[in-house]
């Protein structure tokens, strides 16, 4: 065997591996595509403690398609957990979360089986000893979704040439952040996107791109998309939740 095949066999290995890793924590949603326009997602009643500690108390929204909602509050008020919920990640002890399309009104989970969900945390995805370029490749291949191959990736992420051709570990953290980004760019139409914290490491000039990427996102796939950020978006079509110790 080549270096080559030697290489992509360990790649094989590799992408399996870590997508039972992914799975298992439901980083990313691996179910068919499905395809359906949404609507709206309804919470409804939301309940969820932590042994003692109520943290989302009766919380009801209703999400309309075609919206970025970001969710604003101080440092343990539930954000995160809120997210989890939304997106099926994690149960709430009562309460329901329901995705409206035109014709029927279906579970969250029941949605998940048939559709993909993307989901980005706050932490780096990145494999240290692959490229940037073959992170992005291989976070594709594990979620599932194809590439578009017309995109110029290191561009629209204004990635440096030469960072992309880098071991991950060699680039810096907003650079290896872009990773999960990039799964916004894919063939793949989300119509349920979670981004938790995850622009926090980006500089202010991407940040801005990246926001006017995922608004346009939204309008034109009819998607739902949240996001977690600390800093102040001075931009009014920007919907902003603020939670107060689980409620609004
Ligand atoms: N798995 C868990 N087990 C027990 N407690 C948890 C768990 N996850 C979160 N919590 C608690 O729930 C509360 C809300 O946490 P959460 O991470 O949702 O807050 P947050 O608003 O996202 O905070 P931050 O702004 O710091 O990211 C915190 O008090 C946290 O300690």
């Amino acid at each position: 065997m080549d270096k080559h095949g030697i290489l992509e066999s360990i790649n094989i290995a590799f992408y399996t591996a870590i997508s039972y890793f992914a799975k298992y924590y439901n980083v990313i949603d691996f179910c068919n595509s499905g395809g359906f326009t949404i609507l709206n997602l309804l919470a409804k009643n939301i309940n969820k403690t932590y042994e003692n500690l109520e943290v989302i108390m009766d919380f009801s929204y209703e999400f309309v398609g075609g919206n970025v909602y970001k969710i604003e509050g101080r440092n343990g008020t539930g954000k995160s957990t809120l997210l989890r919920i939304l997106s099926g990640l994690e149960q709430c002890e009562s309460g329901t979360i329901l995705v409206q399309n035109q014709k029927k009104l279906i579970s969250i989970e029941e949605y998940s089986k048939a559709n993909k969900i993307l989901y980005l945390p706050d932490i780096d995805l990145c494999q240290e000893w692959l490229t940037i370029e073959e992170n992005i490749e291989w976070l594709h291949v594990m979620s599932g979704v194809k590439m578009d191959e017309t995109v110029e990736l290191y561009r629209e992420l204004n990635i440096l040439e030469e960072d992309y051709k880098k071991v991950a570990v060699e680039c810096s953290l907003g650079t290896r952040m872009k990773v999960g980004l990039s799964l916004l760019y894919s063939l793949y139409d989300y119509k349920l996107i979670f981004i938790d914290e995850t622009l926090a490491h980006l500089d202010t000039i991407f940040r801005e791109k990246y926001l006017k990427k995922l608004k346009n996102y939204a309008k034109n796939k009819k998607a739902v998309i949240f996001l977690i950020d600390h800093e102040d978006i001075d931009d009014s079509s920007i919907k902003t939740i603020k939670l107060v110790k689980g409620d609004i």
